[in-house]
């Protein structure tokens, strides 16, 4: 089962993912940009003002391919519950957004750019936050952490949730880490037995 891990930058993904580490010890828990070379060059290209967004997006959809041949299908072939801190949502509504202006309907366009490879998540939990407080939490460090930008990422975020009511799960990231982290729990949890109950 694939469930991934979604939100603004600072919104708290990467804290829950580690502390799902000790609810799911079993569980494959990985991350988009990945620790690959491809990872690494994604990396090079969010730390320069100057790259070109669709460059930037064929970096990413290539992190994204490598990473699912090497970690994600053969977790899921094993059965393994597999947990990701970004996903392919993160393409669609980021650079939906850094996009917009040079092609048409850019999230419906990067969309369409993963729908023939990609494996859909059985589930992806979306952690809300106002970009304001997303970006003070983040410290800005990146091109991608501005609070401005950021409104129209979660802007795109919205739409993929409303697109997808069943598998796309929001959840209030302003409560406090203890709360989110166990509402975050109840939804995973809920989602693993149904998965269970489906095999048998
Ligand atoms: N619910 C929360 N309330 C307040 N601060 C939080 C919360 N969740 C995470 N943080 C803090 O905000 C910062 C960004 O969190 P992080 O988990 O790295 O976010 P992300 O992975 O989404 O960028 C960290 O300093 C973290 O300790
Ligand atoms: C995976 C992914 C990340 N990003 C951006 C979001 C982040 O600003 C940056 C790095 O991601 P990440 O390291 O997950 O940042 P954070 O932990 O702060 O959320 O890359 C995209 O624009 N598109 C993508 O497909």
């Amino acid at each position: 089962m694939l469930v991934t891990l979604e939100g603004l930058d600072g919104s708290g993904k990467t804290t829950v993912w580690e502390a799902l580490h000790d609810v799911y010890p079993d569980a494959e828990f990985t991350r988009e940009p990945t620790n690959s070379w491809y990872g690494d060059a994604v990396y090079r290209s969010i730390g320069d003002e100057d790259a070109d967004p669709l460059a930037e997006l064929f970096l990413y959809t290539a992190d994204h391919a490598d990473h699912l041949s090497r970690v994600i299908e053969p977790a899921l072939e094993r059965g393994d519950l597999v947990v990701s801190d970004r996903y392919a949502h993160s393409r669609y509504a980021y650079q939906g957004a850094t996009l917009e202006g040079v092609i048409d309907r850019p999230m419906e366009y990067v969309r369409g750019v993963h729908q023939p490879f990609t494996v859909e998540p059985d589930l992806t939990i979306y952690l809300d936050l106002d970009p304001e407080t997303a970006a003070a939490r983040a410290g800005a460090t990146n091109k991608f952490e501005r609070a401005a930008y950021l409104e129209s990422v979660r802007s795109n975020y919205k739409r993929l949730l409303r697109a997808e009511p069943d598998r796309f799960v929001q959840v209030d990231a302003s409560q406090s880490p203890e709360a989110v982290l166990e509402r975050v729990e109840t939804i995973l949890a809920e989602a693993v037995d149904d998965d269970v109950a489906e095999q048998q």
